[in-house]
């Protein structure tokens, strides 16, 4: 059943691909049978960059509702300014308001019913932590921005889906040596919860199977290399296993991600973001979806970043930004025939 709103997909940063990519979905929108989007950013940005990639796009500024309507013949955006025009690649402090008010657009929308899932584009952190941007990620922000409009506390999860792996990092973006301790029990236990809900839920896995890694090299070798897997991470384990989630482990993280450990679990929990997104991205980097789990609406965004290297050079491949389109139009109609 096609869905009868649009997905809103945010520009990300202007001087990275988020631009490039959109214009490429958009030009193959039938040979990948998108769902139509709403393109949340700046129309010079936009013109701009189809005229150095010489591509013919027409763009028609839109609203959620008229998006459904032009996405056949022009690319439906909603107007936000990006703050400055910036040439490809060229970071600039002047576009994080315009980044994050596309972001914020995109939400009110998602959260008021006027689009069926937020697709964002790629950010680029230190731009945005420069402006003073208080939140490591849009996982962290988008649950904020939940919090604000429902009064609701949520642990926001990063979720890296392709076709071989879905992997999660339990603590996200921190310096490594920060690990061990922002790492507990209970941030495992809620990591783990809102994945067995919404991997039922959204996903319709009816019995999720959780492998859990270890942090330490061979699972910290019964303690011998280190302490938190038994101490912290065994013990979150028998604490959701209490509640009936199929989590095991903690497994040796370097035996768990090939084809044959791959087929005994559903999604692998990580510890940290390399050890959850090397595999990710290794397996897959043209074809996961980062998704973000427990929040009150559907987000996904491709797997990469800005990319700015390759901006507005006409090499970006487009493949997982399809993707993180098709996940979230798929997550949105199975939400709307649960809740019909
Ligand atoms: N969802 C988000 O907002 C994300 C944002 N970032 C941000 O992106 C910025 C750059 O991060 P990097 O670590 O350099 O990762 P990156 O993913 O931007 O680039 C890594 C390498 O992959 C290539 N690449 C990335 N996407 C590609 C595509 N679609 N087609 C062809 N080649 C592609 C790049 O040219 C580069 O060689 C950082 O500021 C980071 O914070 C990184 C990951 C996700
Ligand atoms: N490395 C993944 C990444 O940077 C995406 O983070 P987020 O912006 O989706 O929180």
């Amino acid at each position: 059943m096609p869905l009868d709103r649009p997905l809103a997909l945010t520009q990300g940063d202007p001087a990275g691909i988020g631009p490039d990519i959109a214009l490429a979905a958009w030009l193959k929108r039938r040979e990948y049978g998108l769902a139509p989007f709403l393109y949340i950013g700046d129309p010079e940005v936009l013109s701009a960059r189809a005229r150095l990639l010489e591509l013919d796009v027409p763009i028609s500024e839109t609203d959620a509702a008229g998006a459904l309507a032009s996405f056949e013949a022009s690319l439906p955006l909603y107007p936000v300014a990006a703050g400055a025009l910036v040439a490809p690649g060229e970071l600039h402090g002047a576009t994080a308001g315009g980044t994050i008010a596309a972001i914020e657009k995109a939400v009110a929308f998602a959260l008021e019913g006027t689009v069926a899932a937020v697709v964002t584009n790629p950010i680029a952190k230190s731009v945005l932590y420069a402006s003073g941007f208080g939140f490591p990620g849009h996982t962290e922000f988008l649950a904020e921005l939940a919090y604000r409009a429902t009064g609701e506390k949520v642990t926001p999860v990063m979720m890296l889906a392709g076709p071989k792996l879905r992997a999660i990092p339990v603590t996200i973006h921190i310096p490594l040596k920060d690990v061990p301790a922002v790492l507990t029990e209970d941030l495992i236990v809620e990591t783990c919860q809102t994945a067995d809900r919404d991997l039922r839920s959204r996903f319709g896995i009816s019995q999720p199977r959780l492998a859990i890694a270890g942090l330490n090299p061979h699972a910290g070798e019964d303690g011998t290399i280190g302490r938190e897997d038994a101490e912290i991470i065994h013990p979150a384990i028998t604490r959701l296993r209490r509640e009936g989630i199929n989590a095991f482990g903690p497994l040796p993280a370097d035996t768990m991600f090939h084809d044959e450990a791959r087929s005994r679990y559903d999604v692998a929990v990580c510890m940290y973001h390399d050890q959850a997104l090397i595999p990710a991205k290794a397996l897959g980097f043209d074809t996961s979806v980062n998704v973000t789990l427990g929040l009150p609406f559907i987000r996904t965004s491709p797997d990469h970043g800005t990319a700015f290297g390759i901006a507005g050079q006409g090499v970006a491949r487009e493949s997982s930004l399809v993707e993180a389109l098709r996940l979230a139009a798929e997550l949105a109609e199975k939400s709307a025939k649960v809740t019909a």
